[in-house]
């Protein structure tokens, strides 16, 4: 079986986490922080996501020179989080830098958190990404390509939509984590994505961890509406 749908918890403050959280009662979830929630309430609110047993991966999505990241890095993997992401468009030198500084910053005995990198945003689409980015390859192959070179920096896995994850796992190997959001339900309001699918084609297309938001951050019934993409998911219909 594969893993529980991550949940991105984007809110902006603790106050409405918590409310959202509540009405999970004891059940343990992954989740997901990002810039959001993560810059008003810094490395408390990790603290305090872990003592109530949750799985946290930390959305920060590095992208700056390899030192720097690095430097960043050691001090993530100090928070006890999960997993963590940075840019695979700052190369090679960049994803090698952020390793050794999680290798380096995991206290004796903890786990190193799982680094991912992201290939393109869900967000982007093909002529987006060719106008804006000059990129004159299909948004296929950029994606493949960030994905080779963060599977050969030594990562564990890429963030990418669902409709590239089957290419990816070709490419590299079946354990290479394909994250992918873009995760909509049919008939769910699109918003800023562009790579959309529904959990069961994310299943059969390949991911294997998904991550959703506001489908169900922002659902009138959260909970069932977690409970139908998580079962979606595990069963693939
Ligand atoms: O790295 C990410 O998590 C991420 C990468 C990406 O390419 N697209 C993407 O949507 N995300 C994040 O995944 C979440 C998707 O949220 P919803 O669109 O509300 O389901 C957001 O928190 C995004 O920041």
């Amino acid at each position: 079986m594969g893993h529980m749908p991550i949940i991105a918890l984007d809110f902006p403050g603790k106050a409405e986490a918590a409310r959202f959280l509540q009405r999970f009662k004891e059940e343990r979830l992954y989740v997901k922080v990002g810039m959001e929630l993560f810059y008003k309430e810094g490395p408390p609110l990790i603290q305090w996501l872990k003592e109530q047993d949750h799985q946290v991966f930390l959305d920060l999505k590095l992208h700056d020179i390899p030192n720097t990241v690095y430097s960043a890095m050691k001090v993530i993997a100090g928070l006890g989080v999960d997993m963590v992401n940075v840019h695979a468009a700052g190369g090679t030198r960049m994803m090698e830098a952020a390793l050794n500084g999680l290798d380096e910053g995991t206290p004796t005995g903890g786990m190193r958190p799982k680094l991912i990198a992201v290939t393109q945003l869900t967000s982007t689409s093909e002529e987006e990404m060719q106008h804006d980015q000059l990129i004159s390859h299909t948004l296929s192959d950029s994606v493949l390509h960030y994905a080779k070179l963060a599977h050969q920096s030594g990562l564990d896995g890429v963030v990418c939509s669902a409709l590239e994850a089957g290419q990816i796992g070709e490419a590299t190997s079946s354990s290479f984590l394909r994250v992918t959001p873009g995760i909509r339900m049919h008939g769910d309001a699109v918003h800023d994505q562009k790579r959309i699918v529904n959990p069961a084609e994310a299943r059969k297309f390949g991911s294997t961890m998904i991550v959703i938001g506001r489908s169900i951050t922002q659902a009138v019934d959260p909970l069932s509406a977690y409970y139908k993409v998580k079962s979606e998911w595990e069963l693939g219909l």
